[in-house]
């Protein structure tokens, strides 16, 4: 019989000396449904092969029925739990979702640009998949006013990017006029607007990448394939956390969009339908099909 236990303990310190991993930090809201939020983005640290930390700004009762109770955490929480990590951890990059509140958003600001976090990806999420106010209009336009300027990606997806330019929805339709609002988004302050594609009536879900060093130069346009049916929830948050993996590994930011982008398509295509609502994403699906066709058992054979 193999005795695993004596052997772990010498393992674990070869595991230790090896590599220190990059760090990626959340800053967002609880999503007790697993889907979205700081267990979204967690789940999807995990996946891309970086060390996970949270800091979180509001728990949030959801479920695939939808979002049925929300309560901000206080900003003094929200700075604590900044200072604990960002003084003694570190963090490579990190990612903010859901703000509930003008304050915090001041407060978030306020500890990235203390400790120096740079690659910081700015997810500006106003309501849920299924309508719910995640964050009201003056906590949604202070992440932007305070957090743009630090970002080095902004991600708002097609609703977000109308209420921040105060215009409607379906005046971003064509990809045409998604160039042009991504542009203008820059304005803000981050130094890339990454424009989502879920909202749009396009079948390609074209997300729009803007830098604002790249003086006129074509925008970045991710096409993929728009997956039929209810679109799950919490495609926002991975994509945003996968973009902040990927940057803490030392991507730059069209590579790690890139890489968002798959990231997210394969957990789309792998969703799981658990309860009676909208389907949940599936973050392990981009480990898994390297799992399965590297053992070559996928297709049955
Ligand atoms: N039905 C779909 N098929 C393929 N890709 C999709 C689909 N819906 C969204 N995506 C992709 O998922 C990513 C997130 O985009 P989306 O516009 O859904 O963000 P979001 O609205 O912020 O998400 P959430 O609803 O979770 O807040 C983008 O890369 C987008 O292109
Ligand atoms: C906590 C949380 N953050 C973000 C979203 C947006 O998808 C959500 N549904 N829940």
């Amino acid at each position: 019989m193999r005795d695993e236990a004596s052997s772990f303990p010498a393992d674990a310190e070869q595991w230790r000396s090896w590599s220190v991993p990059a760090r990626a930090l959340t800053i967002a809201g609880s999503d007790s449904g697993g889907s979205a939020g700081i267990q979204g983005d967690l789940k999807t640290f995990q996946e891309l092969g970086v060390f996970g930390m949270s800091v979180v700004t509001a728990v949030t009762a959801q479920n695939s029925l939808g979002a049925q109770l929300v309560e901000p955490v206080s900003p003094r929480l929200v700075a604590a739990q900044l200072e604990s990590v960002l003084a003694d951890l570190g963090a490579d990059a990190a990612k903010t979702g859901m703000i509930p509140t003008p304050d915090a958003a001041e407060a978030i600001a306020g500890a990235l640009s203390r400790f120096g976090v740079h690659r910081l990806v700015v997810d500006p999420v106003r309501l849920s998949k299924d309508g719910y106010a995640l964050a009201g209009r003056g906590a949604f336009e202070a992440t932007a006013r305070f957090l743009f300027p630090l970002a080095e990606l902004a991600t708002p997806n097609v609703p977000e990017a109308a209420a921040l330019l105060g215009v409607r929805e379906t005046d971003l339709a064509s990809v045409g006029a998604r160039v042009e609002a991504a542009r203008s988004l820059l304005a803000w302050g981050a130094r890339h607007v990454l424009l989502k594609g879920g909202h749009a009536a396009d079948d390609a879900c074209a997300d729009i990448l803007v830098g604002a060093a790249d003086g006129g130069a074509e925008p970045l346009l991710l096409r993929g394939q728009r997956l039929p049916g209810a679109s799950a929830r919490g495609t926002g948050c991975a994509f945003a956390s996968a973009a902040c993996a990927a940057m803490a590994r030392g991507l730059d930011v069209p590579a790690a969009c890139r890489a968002a982008k798959a990231f997210v398509a394969a957990a789309l295509a792998a969703s799981v339908r658990l309860g009676a609502g909208t389907p949940s994403l599936k973050h392990a699906a981009w480990r898994e099909d390297r799992l399965w066709s590297e053992a070559s058992i996928g297709d049955g054979k």
